[in-house]
């Protein structure tokens, strides 16, 4: 047998027991930082290396692309070798890869296309005004969330019975069901139909079913207590008679409830596998005695739990801070000067908030900071505007029947072609059950449209198929710049914003980079245009490039999961924001807990917390109450940095405060400005100042030196 030692040695007891067990089902259910990812790459090592089975045998699932990527690297670097036939993904990635493989078994055509969640809207957008519904009360979000929920449990339109009189389900089950034909003639497939439609593909099929079972003999998954309804499905029609599951999981960290997660899973697991054998890790490995403290102490008022104990034997390290900012931006003031003191790596620097809006500050902080920053998983790269206007370009290119890279382009740049006649085509393609692109011609032809209304669009079409033609034998990365310089766009853009050109422009030239990466990596790729669309569908800017390897990361608290850093700041600890209304609304506030849980733990070595007194929402200032999440820790393990107690140590004299709403005033920073508001008494008194230069910034009268002009 091979040496295995490099596999077994970086291991506990326990995670070897977990790494090495005889093959059978396995749930190992523990904490935070305790091993669980490490547990489940070693384990596909050491089934490999031992020769258990091989790379065609094995399934891993994981939460996203990237955590994807990194598996696989850790796998070859523990194997010194590049395996090939090994199948690493997330359930939306693997399936994609199953339907390209069997459209003919799933009922698609092979040229089937994925519709993002900005595409499913524009769709189910269609399909209201065909209804004729005031869009205001049927809004395209609602039903597009009615559709999503329904596929994540499984149900199509037709096994869902509306009761009696209950004139809403009735409605929206005849949208969905609408909206489930349309996609189905065009060969759309939204996200939760990625995995549905496997679902079914699957069942429906035994012989491919069989061949899968059969192939992967071991299924492991990571996250799985964020693993929904079809997704667990899924988990159960691809392990077979003579496969294993490898279950990796915590409850505490269960935060996608609100989009459909069963933390239940974990007990169904027993009831479906009543041979699992359940390991659990205790040690944690990650982060400092003090911050696991925290994050210990806060937990635990949680009362839906499994229990469990985490321990380190490290050392309890710095305290937790807790800084209490007067404002939103002194909050990101404050972080990014700390950030700026910091020596190590930028990566290894984290800003956590609960919801994205938060970032903005924390951006233009950075930036006059000059300290290089990147967004994770919130700002998608290819959601951005200008991405998916070039991608709708390719894909019309590429597919002319694709309506929805129709609409979005047949007035980008301006071609004068109205509302009116888009109703109209729309209207003709209905007639004919045809495409839009298909309808042009039509309209042409049979001289249903005025000459006004004609020719833009006879221009439009004869454009593209010339471009097409033209563009027939260009690599991947040449079509996307001939796409860009062709039409125009920059100029485009522009004129459209011409403060936002820059940015766009620089998106532009990112997505040139990112075709030529994936032509290099992908050079055995037969079509390789609809390679990268699906690619681009599907990973939304989880990869989103930026200049600088070596940034600070912002995300949100749920994209954080699973990831670790040496710094992190956890910030906007306020009532209504963290925990969220609307959790606090709908009673999920032990879910909130999970997700604070997460931030205190993604932290190895430094842990800031911090809230702002104020804050400005919905224009206008509103006093924040401290989060109960803070109050729930012992105050003995946080280390406050009081506002007040560094204005004691300020050196300056005591503010007399002869300053008032209205004057005018000048700072040696942001220059002459007005004051608009004052809040605040004695040493807190502050002021909200309108600079000349178009800043707004809340100032404290005893930090600031403004100054009566
Ligand atoms: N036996 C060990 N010896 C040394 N370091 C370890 C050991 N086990 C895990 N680690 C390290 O501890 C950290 C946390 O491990 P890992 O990310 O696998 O935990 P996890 O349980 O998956 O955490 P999360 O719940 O946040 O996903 C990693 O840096 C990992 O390399
Ligand atoms: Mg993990």
């Amino acid at each position: 047998m091979e040496d295995i030692s490099h596999i077994i040695d970086p291991l506990n007891a326990v995670q070897r027991e977990a790494v090495a067990a005889p093959a059978e089902h396995l749930l190992i259910l523990a904490g935070a930082g305790s091993g669980k990812t490490r547990v489940l790459v070693h384990r596909i090592a050491w089934i490999l290396e031992t020769q258990q089975a091989s790379p065609h045998n094995i399934l891993a699932v994981t939460f996203t692309n990237k955590a994807a990527s990194e598996m696989q690297t850790r796998i070859n670097q523990l194997l010194q070798t590049t395996t090939l036939g090994l199948w690493v993904g997330t359930f939306h990635g693997i399936c994609h890869r199953l339907l390209r493989m069997h459209w003919q078994e799933a009922r698609l055509p092979s040229t089937f296309q994925i519709l993002d969640s900005d595409d499913q809207q524009r769709v189910i957008k269609r399909i209201l005004t065909t209804f004729a519904l005031d869009d205001k009360i049927w809004t395209p979000k609602q039903v597009q969330q009615f559709i999503n929920n329904c596929k994540e449990q499984g149900l199509r339109s037709q096994h869902i019975i509306a009761e009696g009189y209950d004139l809403w389900l009735k409605q929206m089950l005849s949208l969905y069901q609408t909206y489930e034909e349309y996609c189905q003639k065009n060969g759309l497939v939204d996200f939760a139909e990625l995995l549905l439609r496997t679902y079914e593909t699957l069942r429906d099929n035994t012989a491919l079913r069989a061949t899968y079972q059969t192939r992967f003999r071991h299924v492991l998954v990571d996250e799985f207590q964020d693993t929904n309804d079809i997704q667990y499905k899924l988990l159960r029609i691809l392990v077979g008679q003579h496969s294993y599951l490898f279950a990796v999981g915590d409850d505490d960290q269960s935060i996608y409830g609100w989009r459909g997660a069963k933390i239940e899973n974990i007990q169904n697991l027993s009831k479906d596998y009543p041979a699992i054998h359940m390991i659990r890790l205790e040690q944690n490995y990650r982060s400092t005695g003090t911050i696991l403290s925290v994050a210990n102490n806060l937990i635990a008022n949680n009362k839906k739990r499994l229990g469990k104990n985490l321990w380190t034997d490290g050392e309890a390290g710095e305290p937790v801070y807790l800084y209490s900012a007067y404002s939103e931006i002194d909050e990101a003031q404050f972080i990014v000067g700390k950030i700026a003191d910091w020596v190590k790596k930028w990566q290894e620097v984290a800003i956590l908030y609960r919801t994205s809006a938060q970032s903005r500050v924390f951006e233009e902080a950075l930036i006059q900071k000059n300290i290089p920053y990147r967004i994770f998983g919130g700002l998608r790269f290819y959601e951005r505007a200008e991405i998916k206007d070039v991608l709708a370009y390719l894909r019309l290119l590429h597919h002319r029947q694709n309506d929805t890279a129709f609409e979005r382009i047949i007035n980008l740049p301006k071609r004068g072609i109205g509302d009116k006649t888009l109703e109209n085509l729309r209207a003709i393609a209905r007639q004919h059950q045809c495409a839009l692109w298909e309808a042009v011609h039509h309209a042409i032809n049979a001289q249903l449209l005025t000459k006004r209304a004609a020719t833009p669009l006879l221009e439009f079409v004869t454009f593209i198929d010339k471009l097409s033609e033209q563009l027939l034998d260009c690599s991947l990365s040449e079509k996307v710049q001939q796409i860009i310089q062709q039409m125009g766009l920059i100029a485009h853009y522009q004129k459209d914003d011409p403060i936002d050109a820059q940015r766009r422009q620089e998106n532009l030239d990112e997505l040139l980079r990112a075709t030529q990466q994936f032509e290099t990596q992908n050079k055995e790729e037969f079509d390789i245009v609809s390679a990268f669309l699906a690619q681009a569908a599907l990973e939304a800017g989880e990869g989103q490039g930026s200049k600088f390897d070596d940034c600070v990361q912002l995300m949100t608290l749920h994209s954080a999961k699973g990831l670790e850093f040496s710094l992190v700041f956890l910030c906007g600890l306020e009532e209504g924001l963290f925990p969220h209304q609307n959790s606090l609304d709908e009673g999920n506030l032990e879910e909130e807990r999970r997700l604070c849980y997460v931030g205190i733990t993604r932290a190895r070595q430094t842990l800031y917390l911090s809230h702002s007194e104020t804050r400005a929402q919905y224009g206008q200032r509103n006093n924040a109450e401290q989060s109960r999440f803070i109050r729930e820790i012992p105050s003995e393990l946080l280390q406050e940095i009081r506002l007040k107690s560094a204005y004691s140590n300020h050196s300056g004299v005591q503010p007399s405060i002869t300053l008032q709403v209205g004057d005018n005033v000048s700072h040696p920073t942001y220059g002459n400005g007005v004051i608009i508001e004052q809040e605040g008494q004695g040493e807190l008194t502050r002021f909200q100042v309108r600079f000349a230069k178009g800043a707004t910034k809340w100032l404290l009268l005893a930090y600031t030196r403004l100054e009566k002009c």
